[in-house]
């Protein structure tokens, strides 16, 4: 915590507690994946090294998909959950959508090679078993545990800072509320059945959410498309052909590769970026101005698949409701 004079100054001196435990029971799982320990690789990962304190990087978005986006509802299809949700017709949205940073990554990559180490000759280390390798299941289970609740943090604190933006830009303070936290790329594990929810999040029904607004409603799901397209907020409908589970994003129509490759994909969109690609000063280096087109060509909107294309085929199936549209006005990418 940053003091000075005794005070708590910084982003933390904008930390309303209270609030924050008011929306915790708006969160998947109460913002808690139990373990019974912390993994001591984990453990290092958050301690000073020579150079820096890698725990600094909480409340930083990441790369790859990752975004945060300023937006609004400009359609509600479910009157009755929007308001439990806290939103109508007009209401500005944030949509937060990052992970464990790296942390989440690292204990994969441990585990691989614990599992790689430990195996004898002839096994395939690449299937990790419950049965035979008890110890080294319950630490990947525990790592990864450690990395969902670092993420939990993280959007805890990228929330923090972007309504401050919002206040300073407004020049005054902002009312909010949390909608819904929840991971998805994750394994869930209740009693006996294991749930690795890949490219998917939970979609459980009524009656899961237990004195949350959403308990007699059903899970809410955020499903966002692009930066064109924004996003949906959806309803679990608790489905067990679906494994109480949906799709946790539109995902990509073109490959990185393939978008680079398109001329005119960026859909006319404005970037503002730390480097402008029309400035003088990058006259004469038109390797560095073809890369920055590249990479924004990567995250256009034609790149991703059509978000209602996607929320249809689930609607149909029963798997989800919708609730709400969120249409996007800025997006920030990692
Ligand atoms: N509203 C926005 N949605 C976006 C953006 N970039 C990607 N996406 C969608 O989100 C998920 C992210 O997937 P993941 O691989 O990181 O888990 C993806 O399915 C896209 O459809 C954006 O800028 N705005
Ligand atoms: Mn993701």
């Amino acid at each position: 915590m940053i003091t000075y004079n005794g005070r708590v100054t910084g982003l933390l001196s904008k930390l309303d507690l209270s609030r924050a435990w008011v929306d915790l029971e708006r969160h998947s799982d109460n913002g808690v994946f139990s373990c019974e320990d912390i993994d001591p690789d984990f453990a290092d990962y958050a301690q000073v090294d020579d150079d820096h304190r890698r725990d600094a990087i909480l409340g930083t978005i990441g790369g790859g998909n990752h975004f945060v986006e300023l937006g609004y509802v400009d359609h509600v299809a479910d009157g009755a959950f929007a308001r439990a949700a806290g939103l109508k017709s007009g209401s500005v949205v944030l949509v937060v959508h990052s992970g464990s940073l790296d942390f989440g990554q690292r204990v994969g990559t441990a585990t691989k090679e614990r599992a790689r180490i430990a195996s004898r000759s002839g096994e395939d280390w690449r299937v990790l078993s419950m049965e035979m390798q008890p110890h080294l299941y319950r630490r990947y289970l525990d790592g990864h545990a450690n990395a969902v609740n670092a993420a939990f943090a993280n959007r805890f604190f990228i929330e923090l800072a972007a309504v401050e933006a919002v206040a300073r830009a407004l020049g005054r303070e902002v009312d909010h509320r949390l909608v819904y936290d929840a991971p998805h790329n994750t394994v869930w594990q209740n009693g006996n059945i294991v749930r690795h929810r890949k490219g998917a999040c939970p979609a459980r029904g009524v009656g899961v959410m237990a004195s949350s607004p959403y308990e007699w409603l059903g899970e809410p799901v955020i499903l966002p498309g692009s930066m064109g397209d924004g996003a949906w907020l959806l309803a679990g409908c608790g489905s067990s052909s679906f494994l109480e589970s949906a799709a946790h994003g539109a995902g990509r129509k073109l490959s990185r590769q393939e978008a680079r490759s398109k001329t005119n994909i960026d859909g006319g969109l404005r970037v503002v970026g730390p480097v402008d690609p029309r400035s003088p000063t990058l006259r004469g280096r038109q390797d560095v101005v073809a890369e920055i087109q590249a990479r924004l060509k990567e995250e256009a909107p034609a790149a991703y698949k059509p978000i209602d294309s996607v929320v249809a085929p689930m609607v149909e199936a029963d798997m989800i409701k919708k609730i709400a549209r969120i249409r996007p006005l800025i997006t920030v990418k990692g």
